[in-house]
């Protein structure tokens, strides 16, 4: 079993026991489930840097990436380097991410917030909506063609965008439909680790241009970004380069300074 089957059965197992927990009523009865949200995929068309920068302590693939940054200084910080985004991820066991922690940026921040989790079931959806998310990842890797239509129409109805992360072709093809607004290329192999930004490039041309592209994972430098922004890629989700070091914000905004 790889890690992703792994990580599936922990979640179906964790979003059951929170069913009975919390009836969907108490999402919808939060002050952000009526909420207007603020569209990633817009902030990117009209960005020149096309930053997503990521809020994550952890990672099965590299364990501890920064066990003492606060949510809250983060979310500031990467508001005041102008990224076009913030990625929250939320899942606990494997991230050390909690929806305490999307909460949290909602509000210290006005950036577009990315639930980064791996949603199985539609409550995670409304959830995120009541956490104060503005967009949700959808994985193709673990939903079939028809979750996918079913979960992306449901965020729609919920007006919140909808990325679609791929890594390969077969997962493009499947995935393609006019309910997602991002397709991203995640260059980390979810079930090996691997990471290579030629994923990013090969998959560019098979993307339809009406959505917004972006690239995932093992960007750590200016010059990763040049090579990819001639496949047509508009956002950069970055997680690690920032996060590994003591001050994420202040890194973000070096970062941005160069790219400008
Ligand atoms: O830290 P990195 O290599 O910059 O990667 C960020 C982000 O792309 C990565 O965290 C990610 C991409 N897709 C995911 C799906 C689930 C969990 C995490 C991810």
């Amino acid at each position: 079993m790889n890690i992703l089957d792994k990580i599936v059965i922990d979640k179906r197992k964790e979003v059951d026991l929170k069913k009975q927990l919390i009836p969907i009523e108490v999402f919808e009865n939060t002050p952000f489930f009526n909420h207007k949200t603020i569209s990633l995929s817009k902030k990117l068309r009209s960005s020149n840097t096309g930053i997503i920068a990521e809020f994550k302590r952890k990672s099965p693939s590299k364990s501890v990436i920064n066990n003492t940054a606060s949510v809250k200084d983060v979310a500031i910080g990467y508001e005041l380097a102008g990224v076009c985004g913030m990625s929250v991820l939320t899942d606990e066991i494997y991230f050390g991410g909690t929806l305490d922690d999307l909460i949290t940026a909602r509000e210290h921040c006005n950036l577009p917030l990315l639930r980064k989790e791996f949603i199985i079931d539609e409550y995670q959806i409304l959830e995120a909506k009541a956490f104060g998310a503005d967009a949700i990842l959808l994985i193709a890797a673990i939903l079939t063609r028809a979750e996918i239509k079913q979960f992306s129409e449901l965020a729609k109805s919920l007006k919140l965008d909808v990325l679609l992360e791929v890594h390969n072709e077969a997962e493009l093809q499947k995935s393609i439909m006019p309910s997602l607004d991002l397709l991203g290329v995640n260059n980390r192999n979810l079930k090996t680790f691997e990471v290579s930004l030629e994923t990013s490039k090969s998959l560019s041309k098979l993307i339809p241009d009406d959505f917004v592209k972006v690239s995932e994972s093992g960007i750590s430098s200016i010059e990763a970004i040049k090579e990819l922004k001639p496949y047509g890629y508009q956002g950069f989700l970055i997680g690690e380069n920032f996060m590994k070091t003591d001050n994420p914000g202040a890194s973000a905004t070096e970062f941005i300074k160069s790219l400008l």
